[in-house]
């Protein structure tokens, strides 16, 4: 029998206690509707009594999330209680959770209340909070550096009040995954109801060790995990989400525990938090930093093209990636060097390529990394410069769902100007059909995809073609980037002619101007 874990995604209330990290309402149901699609189990959306803002964004997403339970935090205040309810009593599943802190500096120094009145004050609050909500979550601030005896007590009275979940939290990140995992197995033997509520965890990661002190805690019977999407949280954050879930997915030899994630949710939903609070994830974050799937180093490449098991433990697929990425730099090698040239489209002579070769490790020791434009200068440098022959000066588009889409396009060669009417099937056929009128050569286009490279309504559209040519039995790869697609489309199309007929020019096939 494999043992359910459930995720109890706290990026909306504590990853929003990150210094500089406050999202407003619009942003909030964003990440909320994300999260739903990543299919956590809980969304902790807010802290109701904050604000009136955090308020509404709690209520906004209890109304509007329908397949993950949606909770709100509160203090073991009546006040708190209230609003917290307020909020989230249209969600499809309600839960308050309610926390006062246990151990013996927060009680002397913050609360300046006794362990006895602390206790009755959590009692009374999940009773309260039971008069509203059958799923009442009651955490025990500061657990771990509070008295085992103490927390067995209070746990065992606040389950007996009506607690459905008893939460651990190393609020201040201090504690190790042996110790953690002793706490939590002697919470499970000495708790004598414990067996009438899941046993959550919420760790911090001021000693870097939230991770592993959640997964210690799981080893030792947590059930419900808390954790934010890229960690963030007070201080140097919560554990991980995507660091977690990618732990039990990639080590099920170890863990063998069902978890309700879409993994392939991961790095969308990473992308989205990143944005929305303006944290930038560190390139080499586990799971979803720019480095995670990268490679640069040349013996690292040849054995990823060769099978990719034999640097990588999980597939850039699973967590939502579309590829892996090989990246060019001074400690590449041949084998990728040589497949980055194929891949944009040059399939030239051994000799070319030892050539070319050397002049990409002078290139990459003065530049960090070596991009596809260097390479392609490289590669036409090694040809002689490449000029740019037909250049694009005007188009105009006549489109719509009534008429015939019709092109006019005017283009320059050799500083004279000429001009060509087409119609199409769609605006980009058109445009590049009335290319094709102008230019008289021999080729095919054969593949041809737009991708937006930035988000939102006026994201930038690269288009990149692939043409072929019976003169040269071989692929010229094209790009053309615009905010408008048919100039991106023209301008890859007139890229890949370019490209076509300065090899044309190599081989002695063509004359172009010097122009
Ligand atoms: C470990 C954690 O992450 S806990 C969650 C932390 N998150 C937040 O604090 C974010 C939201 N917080 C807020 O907006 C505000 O702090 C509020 C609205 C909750 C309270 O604001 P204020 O009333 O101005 O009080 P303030 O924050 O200055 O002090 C906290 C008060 O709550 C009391 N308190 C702290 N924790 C608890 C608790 N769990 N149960 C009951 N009382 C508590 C403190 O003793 C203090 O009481 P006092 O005002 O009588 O001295
Ligand atoms: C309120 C609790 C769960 C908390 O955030 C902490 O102790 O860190």
């Amino acid at each position: 029998m494999r043992e359910k874990i459930h995720i109890f995604d706290t990026t909306l209330r504590d990853g929003e206690q990150s210094p500089g990290c406050s999202l407003n309402i619009q942003e909030k149901l964003k990440i909320a509707k994300r999260l739903e699609l990543l299919r956590v189990d809980v969304i902790e959306a807010g802290f109701a009594i904050a604000s009136p803002g955090d308020f509404a964004s709690v209520k906004a997403i209890a109304e509007t999330v329908k397949d993950c339970r949606v909770a709100s935090l509160s203090r073991v205040l009546k006040k708190d209680i209230d609003a917290a309810w307020e909020a989230i009593k249209m969600a499809a599943a309600p839960r308050i959770h309610t926390f006062i802190a246990t151990s013996d500096i927060h009680m002397q120094y913050k609360l300046k209340m006794s362990p006895d009145a602390v206790l009755q004050q959590a009692v009374d609050g999940v009773k309260y909070a039971k008069g509203f909500c059958n799923d009442v979550e009651f955490s025990a601030e500061d657990a771990s550096r509070s008295n085992p005896e103490f927390l067995y007590r209070i746990f065992e009275a606040v389950i007996k009040a009506g607690a459905t979940v008893i939460n651990v939290p190393d609020t201040v990140g201090y504690t190790m995954p042996e110790e953690f995992f002793k706490l939590i197995k002697g919470i499970k033997e000495n708790v004598s109801n414990i067996d009438k509520a899941t046993i959550s965890v919420h760790c911090h990661n001021d000693l870097g060790m939230a991770v592993a002190n959640t997964i210690a805690a799981a080893k030792a019977g947590a059930t419900q995990l808390e954790c934010t999407i890229n960690g963030i949280g007070e201080r140097a954050g919560n554990a991980a989400l995507e660091e977690l879930v990618m732990t039990f997915h990639t080590r099920r030899d170890l863990y063998n525990y069902d978890l309700n994630i879409d993994t392939t949710q991961i790095y969308p939903t990473s992308r989205l938090v990143s944005k929305l609070t303006g944290v930038k994830v560190q390139p080499n974050k586990a799971i979803v930093g720019n480095n995670a799937f990268a490679h640069e180093s040349g013996i690292h490449q040849h054995g990823v093209l060769a099978n990719r098991e034999t640097y990588e433990i999980m597939t850039p697929e699973s967590v939502g990636l579309t590829q892996n990425k090989m990246v060019l730099g001074k400690h590449s090698g041949r084998h990728a060097f040589e497949d980055r040239l194929k891949d944009l489209g040059y399939q030239l002579p051994k000799v070319d390529i030892d050539k070319i070769f050397d002049d990409f490790k002078l290139l990459a020791d003065k530049k960090k990394v070596v991009y596809d434009g260097d390479l392609e200068a490289l590669v036409q440098n090694k040809n002689g410069v490449q000029k740019e022959v037909y250049k694009l000066k005007e188009f105009v588009i006549n489109s719509g769902n009534l008429i015939t889409a019709t092109a006019t396009i005017k283009l320059s060669k050799d500083g004279e100007e000429m001009t060509c009417a087409s119609t199409g099937d769609g605006p980009v056929d058109a445009a590049l059909k009335a290319v094709d009128n102008m230019i008289d050569d021999h080729f095919v286009l054969e593949e041809y995809s737009l991708n937006a490279v930035s988000e939102g309504k006026d994201a930038q559209g690269e288009v990149i073609v692939r043409i072929s040519s019976n003169k040269t039995n071989r692929l010229y790869l094209g790009r053309g980037l615009s905010t408008d697609i048919v100039e991106s489309s023209i301008k890859a199309y007139l890229n890949a002619i370019n490209k076509l007929l300065n090899e044309l020019e190599f081989h002695g096939e063509v004359k172009l101007n010097e122009k």
